[in-house]
């Protein structure tokens, strides 16, 4: 049996970083990047007019009311700049090209038109005021997004700005889905005696779509060894990572354990000092990683988020493998024995924490409304309303 953090550290040390691969930008929403990226040129190319307004020499307003004679107009789009003398505005639109001579662009609210000329009612203008110099924002050659960048949305408006068209990123992990247990019944089959619908692959596969990631197998083994080991064997054939759901505890119909081994597969541990989850088993074969999740639904979740999740994070790439944490006060008591670590389906309300009903394992009526999960270690056994205790963020 290993501490929680023990768990999390042999995970994130046997996790490898998967390659590369070059995607169309349009497609690598959530991929990160594998290399730099350098700016092909610079932005904005051209002197760029950020208001509606009047483009004029600075040092021509003299006093608020200077007149100007109005001599042309720029709008967003033309290609050649117009040129300016002393003397002279040109009425300009925001994102138009602003004359070389031009050293300001005075907003239109701060003007008034009368007869062919510009009355400028602002007074002092600043040299540069309202506009975008060439390479305001990124100088050709600099550093756009260095490797390591998560592409949000932000990122990929970034580079299409910059006519990239292709991001070499770090691909993501193919998953092998293992479910076991003669129980387990499939949407559409009579809901009968002894059994019940197996629900863990779709809150899995839900949970590693959040992800982005949807390149899964999903395999049912019986509650025998051969079937198991079958299984596993077919799902190591293509897949980075294998969870299995079920299992693996101690009972005489578990089978995963004994399959792990018998595929070849390497130990890490198995046991984790925590309710829910108890009976995790994390395993690998060269860069394959295995990880039997116990079949309670809560557990298996947890664990996922807790284990999985950073596993995952780390292969594509990621920098930020685990759930955000922070601190908040708990809003009521929570008390436990003390023998292992608790996670608490948990729900977030205003600037405090609220511990759910039913904590049950096998219940995951508390987790279909949780946001965050508590965590408490066996030195935290008991809080009460006001304590801060430490908060896992589900990703939303
Ligand atoms: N004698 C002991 N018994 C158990 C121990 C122990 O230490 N000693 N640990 C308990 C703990 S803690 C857990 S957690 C469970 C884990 O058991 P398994 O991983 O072997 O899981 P199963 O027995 O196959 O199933 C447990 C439970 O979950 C339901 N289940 C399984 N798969 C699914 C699915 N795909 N969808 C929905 N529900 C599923 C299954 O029907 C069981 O009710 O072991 C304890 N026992
Ligand atoms: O560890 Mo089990 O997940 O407590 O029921």
């Amino acid at each position: 049996m290993v501490s929680v953090n023990e768990a999390k550290e042999k995970v994130i040390a046997n996790a490898p970083v998967l390659s590369g691969e070059v995607k169309k930008l349009a497609d690598a929403l959530g991929y990160v990047l594998a290399e730099d990226i350098l700016a092909p040129f610079s932005q904005p190319s051209f002197r760029q007019s950020s208001m509606d307004g009047y483009a004029i020499i600075h040092s021509d307003i003299l006093h608020s009311g200077t007149e100007l004679t109005l001599s042309g107009e720029s709008k967003a789009g033309q290609t050649v700049a117009l040129s300016l003398q002393s003397g002279q505005a040109i009425r300009i639109f925001t994102g138009a090209m602003v004359p070389d001579e031009a050293t300001a662009v005075i907003m239109q609210e701060h003007t008034e038109v009368k007869e062919g000329k510009v009355l400028i009612h602002e007074f002092p203008v600043p040299e540069g005021k309202n506009v975008r110099e060439i390479g305001k924002q990124i100088k050709k050659g600099a550093m756009a997004l260095p490797g390591g960048t998560y592409l949000s949305p932000g990122s990929i408006g970034f580079l299409q700005g910059m006519a990239v068209t292709e991001v070499n990123v770090y691909r993501k992990p193919k998953i092998g889905l293992l479910l076991t247990g003669d129980e387990l019944l499939k949407i559409g089959d009579p809901l009968t005696p002894g059994k019940i619908y197996e629900s863990n692959s779709a809150m899995l596969i839900a949970a590693l779509s959040q992800e982005g990631i949807t390149d899964i197998e999903v395999t049912y083994a019986a509650d025998d060894l051969d079937s198991t080991v079958a299984a596993l064997k077919d799902l190591t054939v293509k897949n980075d990572v294998i969870l299995a759901s079920g299992g693996i505890s101690v009972g005489d119909y578990d089978f995963v354990g004994a399959a792990l081994k018998e595929v070849g597969t390497e130990q890490v541990f198995y046991k984790v000092k925590q309710k829910p989850g108890k009976p995790l088993m994390f395993a690998k074969k060269e860069e394959k990683l295995f990880f039997a999740l116990p079949g309670n639904p809560a557990s298996s979740l947890v664990c996922y988020y807790e284990y999985v999740l950073p596993a995952l994070r780390k292969m594509m790439g990621r920098n930020d493998l685990f759930l955000k944490s922070l601190q908040m006060p708990v809003k009521y008591p929570y008390a436990f024995d003390g023998q292992r670590d608790e996670f608490l389906k948990a729900m977030i309300a205003g600037d405090e924490v609220i511990p759910l009903d039913g904590q049950e394992s096998f219940a995951l009526r508390s987790f279909a409304v949780a946001d965050a999960i508590i965590y408490l270690p066996t030195t935290q056994n008991k809080v009460k309303p006001g304590d801060l205790v430490e908060v896992h963020l589900l990703p939303f």
